[in-house]
């Protein structure tokens, strides 16, 4: 038998040692329905959080944003976890770079704040299909976000996988997470399913244990259908709502305990072609203060906003199918580029009454540069890179095929069918049943005949030879977030009507523009002879060096009408500048090479150029310009400042 180890010294101390540290047995975070508040460690608790989404901001850039909301004051940040940016398939996970929560987490932990998390399964957030994953979609009959077998079977799978990856992290076991969300607003929805949400409730008890507080959050006219026994209530409202008369009906589902508004809305998001969202100063901080004062614990939805790269931007249906712009920043206290904002100093100075603060300076505003202008050179219709687009070729079908159905789940596809027989005169070509989902840029042997849209476009006139290719490029613009009654499917969802003609026999090609945009090698060197489309989706690019350290910027694209751009391979997200509001993008510094290194912009433009194709940096954002508007800054480069826009009708 082996000699027995004589115990040195310090394994001897180690009872009397764990006695100084915070033990996880030690940790606590719980309800005192006594005295109407939270109890961390014993200690009365009250949060001060927000709300900063760690999928709209570069991982570069997390620190710093945590770092500015812990010296505003805040003791919390609150955010969701985006499904469908997780698990990109089905048993396919990806928590990596940008999508590493868990670093994250740990960036919060280092800022000195607590975490409420909010894993859904469905999180709204202005984010695509709220947060669901669109292949969900691929059984079309699924009912979302209720106990529907399918839907609960891929709820089960994805929790069973993140869950246990967030028991470490839980407070009371050591690590940051003070409470988690059930669903989302979920007596907001038509669905009302107690089952499903008992469902969710017993999942999220069996794989974080019974300790972790679960609670609900829905709007004053949700609370029936939101909440559930055994799950702490909260409610969402903003500045302009009656506080008094809507914690009075929490009141009704929280007898005891404190008050709690899980989302106070500190400004909103925008839609494409609808004017821009502010929630006023005063307002804000007036309705903080008066939360505070009750002893409520408050997040501020949003603290920081960020931005909806990509094709990640959700939309609402109200009336009709609105998208929400590529920025979020929300007019939250810190602005989308991460600068603080009157509204935060003020925010700042409010809590300073009820608790302490950080002291230190807040850091100033990022370094910003104009750039520009630079033309882009055309580097050819998008047609001309059909088969680098799609090199597996296309699918056939008698009948057009929706995304989902060829597991395409964002961005663009190109339909193809051939004119039956001559059209000779304008003739009338639609889509039945609003069919079009979201925008069809149509044409005929390469020639762009114009764009059908979702509830705004319905008919073109069409003329054409006998045997001539139609070419659909159907563009998804991001699945309803919030208010929808049925599944947001993408695609040609009816076949088109020519005439009284039905067009069958289609071929679909998915594309994959990100992929062929990544690859470095100048794309006007792949494009073919065909005849360069004078407009209609077509590629721009070109490349530009920084010299000196660079800094944050927006770009500006006066005279262009709508697209997608990538900066160095990153897909930036959508631009809009024919329907506004938001004129620019947000271009983060760490995504440019300075000091001389030579950047690369593609824009794929899918409507119509400016007579000079010519893009700016400018060194400020403008997100409240509708179409009839164009702002033209003069054309310095690089200045320390720069001159106040002219605004100039037209356009
Ligand atoms: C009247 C509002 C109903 C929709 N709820 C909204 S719009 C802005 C915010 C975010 O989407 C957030 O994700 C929702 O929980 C609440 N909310």
């Amino acid at each position: 038998m082996a000699p027995r180890k004589r115990l040195c010294l310090p394994v001897l101390l180690l009872p009397l040692l764990s006695l100084l540290l915070p033990q996880a047995d030690n940790r606590s975070f719980i309800v005192d329905r006594i005295n109407d508040r939270f109890l961390l460690d014993g200690a009365p608790f009250r949060y001060v959080s927000g709300s900063l989404h760690y999928f709209r901001v570069p991982r570069v850039l997390w620190a710093d944003r945590l770092f500015k909301m812990r010296m505003s004051g805040l003791n919390t940040v609150q955010f969701y976890v985006p499904w469908n940016y997780h698990e990109p398939e089905p048993g396919v996970y990806n928590f990596n770079g940008s999508r590493d929560l868990f670093a994250f987490l740990k960036e919060a932990s280092l800022a000195n704040l607590l975490v409420i998390l909010r894993p859904g399964p469905y999180i709204c957030a202005e984010w695509e299909m709220g947060g669901l994953p669109a292949w969900l979609l691929q059984k079309p009959e699924i009912n979302l976000r209720t106990s529907d077998p399918d839907f609960l079977a891929a709820v089960d799978s994805w929790f069973t996988v993140l869950l246990p990856k967030l028991y470490p992290w839980l407070y009371h076991n050591g690590g940051n997470i003070i409470s988690i969300q059930v669903e989302n607003e979920y007596g907001s929805y038509r669905a009302c399913d107690v089952n499903y949400m008992k469902h969710l409730a017993g999942l999220f008890r069996a794989l974080l244990g019974d300790r972790i507080l679960l609670f609900t959050t829905d709007g004053p006219e949700g609370l029936r259908c939101g909440s559930l026994q055994g799950l702490y209530t909260t409610v969402d409202f903003g500045p302009a709502d009656n506080m008094t008369k809507i914690f009075a009906l929490l009141r009704n589902y929280e007898p005891h305990g404190p008050l709690v508004n899980s989302e106070y809305y500190t400004g909103w998001l925008d839609y494409w072609g609808q004017n821009h969202s502010t929630r006023s100063v005063l307002a804000v901080t007036r309705g903080l203060e008066n939360m505070l004062k009750l002893g409520a614990s408050v997040n501020m939805y949003m603290f920081h906003g960020g931005t909806n790269f990509g094709y990640w931007n959700g939309a609402d249906e109200k009336g009709r199918f609105l998208p929400i712009t590529t920025s979020y920043d929300y007019d939250a206290p810190i602005s989308e580029a991460g600068d603080l904002t009157p509204k935060l100093f003020a925010l700042r100075n409010v809590i300073s009454e009820f608790q302490e603060i950080p002291l230190g300076p807040l850091p100033p505003p990022s370094p910003k540069m104009m750039l520009g202008p630079l033309t882009l050179h055309l580097d050819g219709d998008l047609l001309a890179f059909l088969d680098f687009l799609c090199p597996q070729g296309p699918i056939h079908s008698i009948l057009p095929l929706s995304f989902e159905a060829v597991k395409q789940d964002h961005g663009f596809m190109l339909y193809r069918t051939f004119l039956p027989h001559p059209i000779p005169e304008p003739t009338q070509f639609w889509v039945p049943n609003n069919g079009v989902h979201d925008r069809a840029y149509v044409m005929v042997d390469g020639v762009f005949h114009g764009v059908l849209e979702r509830n705004m476009k319905h008919q073109l006139f069409l003329t054409g030879k006998g045997g001539a290719k139609l070419d659909i490029l159907l563009e998804n613009m991001g699945r309803l977030s919030f208010g929808s009654n049925s599944s947001d499917f993408k695609g040609l969802l009816e076949p088109p009507v020519l005439g009284q003609m039905v067009l069958t026999q289609w071929l679909m090609f998915p594309l994959n523009v990100d992929k062929l945009v990544k690859w470095w090698f100048p794309l006007h060197l792949m494009k073919s002879t065909r005849p360069q489309a004078p407009s209609g989706p077509t590629f721009y690019s070109t490349t530009f060096p920084i010299f000196g350290e660079g800094g944050d910027t927006f770009l500006f694209l006066p005279g262009w009408t709508k697209g997608q751009v990538w900066i160095n391979g990153f897909n930036l997200g959508r631009y809009w500048t024919k329907r506004g509001p938001q004129q620019t993008l947000y271009v983060p510094r760490p995504l440019l090479f300075s000091r001389g290194g030579l950047n690369k912009i593609t824009l794929l433009e899918l409507e119509s150029v400016p007579l000079q194709p010519q893009i700016q940096f400018v060194d400020r954002p403008i997100l409240n310009s509708t179409s009839h508007k164009t702002f033209v800054y003069s054309l310095s480069v690089e200045t320390s400042s720069a001159p106040e826009p002219m605004e100039l009708s037209g356009h």
